[in-house]
């Protein structure tokens, strides 16, 4: 039986209390291993390695020396790609054709992109005129921000946990992760591979469980974390910040989203419909930045309806390892229930249910997986639940639209503000709705489109902060400003 250790100052240990819980595959529920539940004194010696690694040898590294270290842990998971494959897709459910084009080379390349960043950014610098006509010279010093706690989300868990983890490293802090509970598989791993490229013992370390109560308000709470970076619900997000707040220790929050795809009748239909399918339904639907609403101009209305319905109908249900599937479940039987509910609810808010809608037949030795039929509705009222609340599944609304000012106001009229998608070949309108969207990342013609150096965060209720690029640096290091009189 597999377990899943805490990894602390560079070694694999388990828990005081004994205590455990168990790791299940969502594709048949069968168990896939038991994973160590941190305590106090596991999350107390994590932070307290991680801070004592900020004064060994790491500290004496240069940014290049660094630079070369990172490079090697994404070579590391490059060469070891078809174990983190397994991983992966055994605690996720999704398909080898999805993670081994997303999750894994991305795993990889959050550790090369942001040390590239850094060697290439300049050190702010102000000439001073004084009264006495020498002047003085103020000139920007970053420093490493200390402990960071990284809480990370399992849907894209690799992804997302060195999305945080890279940078912070390339910045020459140290690392506590928790990771989701329902994935701790490839960030354990990830312990392995900082020790095979010899990253020091407490540069990085991992402690397992859930949130409240739990390692992860242990990790958020303890006194000697520096800042704390989430991905995750806004409910959590919440609990976070209001830990974040004892000490004014520093966050950065990328959260929920209930994202509008907007279709303009001028729009490359096949485009569009290929976008669509996989803003709505790539990763089962399991992607903060995917599409739940999605509005389309009235000429094209029935005939977008109807070609989503068809790539629906495309889509392949089948196992990880199954070459032609590109559908698999949910993440957990209980992510399931929820996303469920959101399908009744549908119904009882007087939805039409275009297609899906159910929990499919996958046969006697899958039946007891996490499965869940791709949905589309339509005929919603703006003001339903299923057209406001963030489901984080694989399903979307779609309502017709008759104008550009219309639909500009449905798609803000939104608590969160992660993502927007805009299909239209008249690119002067593309940018002109994209500049009145209130959200954080807009794509014209495309979505998930990612260049690593741009700016990654979400407006309103989606989140705090930006990082990517040389905007993680405001969070993960300290800038300080050195006067020096001439
Ligand atoms: N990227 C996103 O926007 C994501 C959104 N979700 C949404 O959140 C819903 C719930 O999924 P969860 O996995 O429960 O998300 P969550 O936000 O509760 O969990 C994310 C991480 O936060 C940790 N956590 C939870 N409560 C905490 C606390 N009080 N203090 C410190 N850490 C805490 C969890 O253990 C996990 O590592 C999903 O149904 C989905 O709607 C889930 C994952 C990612
Ligand atoms: O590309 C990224 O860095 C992130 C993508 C997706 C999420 O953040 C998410 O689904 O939570």
């Amino acid at each position: 039986m597999k377990e899943y250790k805490h990894f602390i100052n560079g070694q694999y240990v388990t828990s005081q209390s004994g205590k455990t819980f168990e790791n299940r595959c969502p594709v048949d529920n069968s168990l896939l291993g038991i994973i160590h539940e941190a305590g106090e004194a596991e999350v107390d010696a994590a932070v307290k390695a991680a801070k004592a690694a900020l004064k060994g040898p790491w500290s004496q590294l240069t940014q290049a020396q660094r630079t070369t270290l990172l490079n090697r842990v994404a070579d590391r998971i490059n060469e070891r790609f078809d174990e983190f494959l397994q991983a992966e897709c055994l605690d996720t459910g999704k398909p080898h054709s999805i993670a081994s084009h997303i999750d894994i080379p991305r795993g990889a390349a959050n550790f090369k992109a942001f040390s590239e960043t850094l060697a290439n950014h300049p050190t702010e610098s102000f000439r001073l005129d004084t009264p006495d006509g020498k002047g003085a010279a103020n000139v920007g010093h970053r420093t490493p921000k200390g402990v960071i706690a990284v809480i990370s989300p399992w849907n894209l868990p690799l992804l997302l946990m060195t999305w945080k983890v890279g940078p912070a490293m390339a910045c020459g802090n140290t690392v506590v992760v928790k990771p989701s509970e329902e994935t701790p598989a490839t960030t354990t791993l990830l312990g392995d591979v900082m020790n095979e490229c010899g990253v020091p013992p407490g540069v990085f370390n991992v402690v397992h469980g859930f949130g409240a109560n739990s390692a992860g308000e242990f990790l958020t709470t303890h006194p000697l974390v520096d800042a704390i970076t989430f991905t995750g619900e806004t409910s959590t997000g919440e609990a976070i910040m209001k830990a974040a707040s004892v000490g004014l220790r520093n966050i950065s929050m990328e959260c929920g989203g209930k994202n509008p795809a907007i279709v303009f009748a001028d729009c490359d239909l096949d485009k569009a419909i290929e976008g669509t399918m996989r803003s709505a339904f790539v990763n089962c639907g399991q992607v903060c930045l995917g599409t739940e609403r999605v509005y389309v101009e009235r000429p094209i209305y029935d005939k977008f309806v109807k070609r989503l319905k068809k790539g629906v109908e495309q889509l392949k249900l089948g196992r990880p390892e199954d070459e032609a599937a590109n559908f698999g479940p949910l993440v957990s039987l209980e992510h399931r229930e929820k996303v469920f509910s959101y399908y009744k609810l549908a119904v009882t808010e007087g939805a039409t249910v275009e297609i899906g809608g159910g929990i499919p037949d996958m046969g006697r030795e899958l039946n007891d997986g996490a499965w869940i039929e791709p949905t589309i509705w339509t005929g919603l009222a703006d003001d339903s639940r299923v057209v406001r609340e963030e489901i984080f599944g694989p399903c979307c609304h779609i309502r017709p639209f008759d104008s550009e000012e219309e639909v500009v106001e449905l798609a803000n009229d939104t608590n969160y503000g992660l993502a927007a998608t805009i299909w239209s070949e008249n690119s002067a309108r593309g940018i002109r709705v994209a500049e009145q969207m209130e959200t954080g990342l807009i794509w014209i013609n495309s979505w998930f489109l990612r260049d690593l150096r741009t700016a990654f965060g979400g407006a309103k209720q989606s989140g705090i902060g930006r990082e990517g690029g040389v905007h993680g640096l405001e969070f993960y290091t300290e800038l300080k400003n050195i006067c020096i009189k001439l």
